[in-house]
């Protein structure tokens, strides 16, 4: 399944952008009643800049010009009014839908982080971290702050428009539809350029999420960086990065201001209209000097917040072009469906593959057609050259991917019927690479650990001596309260393995795989591992990758990995047979 997310086609997308718009909607669907209040205030703000000039052509033509100026004190104070409340209800909409957008963020990060959990590790083969975060993070922020900032902008200047509008053309008819004549070109202009500033800016919000996923391969990589001196390949990657994003933060730029001198000039072209055609109507008897300051204030009522929406309409832009970008995420849907129903058939192997296939991706299977069975209590060995596939086959027993054909059988039942949390309670794995998180050793042996997680130091001291694990404990010297960081790097790859061991062997799994998790690790610790492994309940079932024979040679049954196939080798010497046959991995 193609999780690329830079590969989506224009298909999935529209799909997952519909999808998406969906979900944004149910982002926001609770706030309903802020919305209401934030609306509505905003109406109010906008109706009330709508009477101003009114009033104030009204106390021209009545006041000023018959010298009535207790009645032009009488008016100032009525618009001083007007204003105060304008501005209490431009603050309550700022307050309240900054809120919204605040707890929109919150929640939209949530939800990518929970789904992003929820990928399979097909997902996470197929794309950067750095991508990733840059899209939690900054496509998140441009969705805040379209809602927290533009929206009500939005909306207060599209109610200011049409009700200038709406007085523009009562107050003159003919005037006002000249008036608007730009305004019609604008929306022309408006509907043709957007595509191409969506456009514009999903490239620029693309180009930083690669630069985000240089940065990110070069710090996870600094070591073999320094070592190998490669520090000018990265600058050069980097340096590529950050060119190709500053080219297309140039056209995002040059398209997100491109309306702006646009829509000034439809404005000024809108008030020389009204001047020209005002002091026109002015000079046949059919227009007064106080209606005519009133109209070329409706006008720049109405252009005015176009003007605005230039800027806002390109924000919008931005924050749907992050949408899609984040959308493309929550939308994926895992291919390793959980089944309500699926084979179910008594057994007495606990583990089964049959007419297994399998292949990272389309173009190159790994597993050809592999059929065994793991029994119950017994203790198997994954043998073959590098690259063979032992890995692979293993992580097909864990379920960290489905097969391309073919099924697997845990305890007689198709293995995807199992949540994950009865998986990862009867399989413990533990990987080539063990992951640790920053916190202490303690914190790391009870990771995804229910049955343990409120024990304290004594009570965990005491399961980890029953489960003759006390000897690895004590190889750190504060014991559980060892502190370790993320990266793992205050202890060595060894200790990691050994934490690692003590973190599955603690959750009593049923079928324990076990990938050269010995590979960094001295002969005498290696020894009291093998012990640990035989002293596990004799209903565990073990299975073991590794390249050093010796780690193997108490294995019930050794199986050889090469080539897409998994072979019953026989003995630990057939086994050694066909390692020095030269069967390499093809
Ligand atoms: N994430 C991946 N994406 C694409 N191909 C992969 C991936 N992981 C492994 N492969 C390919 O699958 C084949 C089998 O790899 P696998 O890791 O299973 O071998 P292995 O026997 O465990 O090797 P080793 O002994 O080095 O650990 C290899 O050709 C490898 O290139």
């Amino acid at each position: 399944m193609n999780y690329d997310l830079n590969k989506i086609s224009k298909e999935q997308q529209k799909t997952s952008t519909f999808a998406g718009l969906k979900k944004l909607l149910q982002l926001i669907a609770h706030e309903k009643r802020t919305l209401i209040i934030a609306v509505f205030a905003i109406l109010i703000n906008s109706t009330l800049n709508l009477l101003g000039p009114l009033v104030i052509g009204h106390t021209i033509d009545e006041y000023v010009t018959k010298k009535d100026y207790s009645g032009v004190i009488h008016n100032a104070i009525i618009l001083f009014c007007m204003y105060l409340v304008a501005l209490g209800t431009s603050f309550s909409q700022t307050k309240l839908m900054g809120g919204v957008g605040q707890r929109m963020l919150f929640t939209l990060r949530n939800s990518i982080f929970n789904k992003l959990q929820q990928l399979p590790v097909g997902f996470f083969n197929q794309n950067k971290a750095g991508d990733l975060i840059s899209r939690v993070n900054n496509d998140t922020d441009k969705l805040n702050q379209f809602f927290s900032q533009s929206l009500m902008q939005f909306i207060g200047n599209i109610s200011i428009m049409i009700g200038a509008g709406v007085f523009l053309m009562v107050i003159k008819l003919e005037l006002g539809a000249a008036t608007l004549v730009p305004a019609i070109v604008i929306l022309f202009l408006t509907l043709v350029l957007s595509p191409w500033i969506k456009r514009t800016n999903a490239l620029n919000l693309k180009s930083v999420g690669g630069m985000s996923a240089e940065i990110q391969e070069s710090l996870n990589n600094f070591k073999v960086i320094i070592a190998f001196n490669r520090r000018d390949y990265f600058r050069k990657r980097f340096d590529i990065a950050n060119t190709q994003n500053y080219k297309t933060a140039i056209s995002a730029g040059l398209a997100n201001n491109v309306f702006v001198p646009i829509y000034g000039l439809f404005a000024s072209i809108a008030q020389l209209i009204v001047l020209t055609f005002g002091i026109y109507l002015i000079s046949i008897g059919q227009f007064s000097i106080g209606l005519l300051v009133s109209y070329l204030s409706y006008a720049n009522n109405f252009y005015n917040p176009l003007r605005q929406l230039a800027a806002l309409w390109t924000n919008f832009q931005t924050a749907m072009a992050g949408w899609d970008r984040i959308s493309q995420i929550l939308s994926l849907e895992t291919d390793l469906p959980l089944l309500a129903t699926g084979i179910t058939e008594p057994s007495a192997a606990l583990l089964e593959f049959r007419n297994v296939h399998f292949g990272y991706d389309e173009s190159r299977e790994i597993l050809h057609n592999i059929s065994f069975k793991l029994e119950q209590g017994k203790t198997y060995a994954l043998v073959g050259p590098t690259g063979g596939g032992k890995t692979t086959t293993a992580s097909l027993i864990a379920r960290l991917y489905d097969p391309s054909k073919g099924i697997v059988l845990l305890d007689g039942k198709d293995i995807r019927t199992y949540t994950p949390e009865e998986r990862s309670q009867k399989i413990g794995f533990i990987l080539q690479e063990p992951f640790l998180f920053t916190g202490t050793v303690k914190d790391n042996i009870l990771y995804g650990n229910e049955q343990y997680k409120d024990y304290t130091n004594d009570q965990l001291e005491k399961v980890i001596l029953d489960a003759n694990l006390g000897s690895l404990l004590a190889i750190f010297e504060n014991g559980l309260e060892t502190p370790v960081s993320s990266g793992g790097d205050s202890i060595s790859l060894g200790q990691k393995q050994l934490i690692a061991f003590m973190r599955a062997v603690l959750r009593n799994p049923q079928l324990l795989i076990l990938d050269e998790a010995t590979a960094n690790i001295d002969t005498i610790t290696e020894k009291l591992l093998s012990d640990i492994l035989n002293n596990l309940p004799a209903t565990t079932t073990r299975v073991i990758i590794a390249h050093r024979l010796n780690t193997i040679e108490n294995a019930d049954e050794i199986f050889f990995v090469n080539s897409g196939e998994v072979i019953p080798a026989g003995s630990l010497d057939h086994a050694m047979d066909m390692l020095l046959q030269g069967k390499r991995a093809s």
